[in-house]
């Protein structure tokens, strides 16, 4: 395989993209020409919205080719364009082989919730400490136990005291399902799991199975009645608008644990959700919080 490598401008990312795919480009992948320098300037978007916009300020394309002449071929029909001006090409390099599997692989080891239970991709053994694990491979789905929020999510559903999580469990925006299967290893036994991505609807009941966990999974209006325990990890914004769905579904003395929420976002959360529940900090990691409340 070979990479083509260009510097292209914001306004140029989309549209040299577009060209690159017609030149036969197996792919194309963008980063900041600018990364972990001064002039960095990050682009925040919401997951499921379009991104904020196009390109860096100055990105670095990389296409890829199955061989070398098509990679040169690419790299002099653009530069021949009227709308290259202002981008650069940055030359041709060969991409040496790779066990592509084995690398992704190696990316991905055991995460620790507690000392006893752990998040165990299926290439792993579980580490002996293990009393509890969820076997979970990256998917398509967000949730794999490496991010914070996730983590705090579990941390709290592990550290509950004997029946206080309660039978009947909602997680709602459940990604890969791991918050909902980590519910039913502490003892949750009527779980709905419900997310607006049918792709993570699809990887909750797969990744359920391979861990022998029942429970429903559907789009949200597969949420139904009143929980005893309600669990959503999404972001601040859409915790807002959720607020008053999300606190109807909490059973009268049930338990709502919020996560995806940055420190700075504390008091705005607690505000949307005054006229229902009084949400607390109750852990944080890494710049972001769990927020709770119990009816
Ligand atoms: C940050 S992921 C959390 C995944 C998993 N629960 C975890 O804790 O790792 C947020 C999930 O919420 C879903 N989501 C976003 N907005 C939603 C909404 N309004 N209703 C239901 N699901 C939503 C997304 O599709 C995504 O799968």
């Amino acid at each position: 395989m070979f990479e083509l490598r260009l510097m292209v401008p914001e306004d140029r990312v989309e549209l040299m993209g577009e060209a690159l795919e017609e030149l036969d480009a197996l792919s194309v992948s963008v980063e900041d020409a600018d990364a972990h320098t001064d002039a960095e300037q990050a682009l925040f978007g919401e997951p499921g919205m379009p991104p904020p916009r196009e390109g860096w300020q100055r990105s670095r394309l990389v296409a890829l080719f199955q061989d070398e002449a098509a990679a040169r071929h690419a790299g002099q029909v653009l530069a021949a364009q009227d709308f290259f001006e202002g981008c650069e090409l940055l030359g041709v390099n060969v991409l040496p082989e790779q066990d592509w599997v084995r690398l992704t692989q190696s990316q991905f080891s055991p995460v620790e919730i507690t000392s006893d239970f752990w998040i165990v991709p299926s290439w792993h053994e579980p580490p002996e400490a293990a009393r509890h694990v969820i076997r979970l491979d990256p998917g398509l789905a967000f949730g794999t136990g490496t991010h914070p929020t996730t983590r705090m999510c579990l941390r709290w559903i592990a550290t509950r005291a004997e029946g206080e999580l309660g039978a009947r469990v909602l997680d709602y925006g459940c990604g890969s399902g791991i918050l909902a299967i980590g519910a039913a290893k502490f003892g949750a036994s009527d779980i709905d799991a419900v997310d607006i991505d049918p792709a993570a609807v699809q990887s909750t009941q797969f990744n359920a199975q391979a861990n022998h966990v029942q429970l429903n999974a559907a789009l949200p209006e597969g949420a139904k009645g009143a929980y005893d325990t309600v669990l959503a990890n999404i972001l601040a914004t859409p915790l807002k608008v959720l607020a008053p769905l999300l606190c109807a579904h909490v059973r009268e003395g049930g338990a709502l644990v919020l996560a995806g929420i940055l420190e700075r976002q504390a008091d705005e959360l607690k505000q949307a959700y005054a006229p229902w529940l009084q949400l607390t900090v109750s852990d944080s990691e890494d710049g972001w919080i769990l927020m709770t409340a119990r009816r």
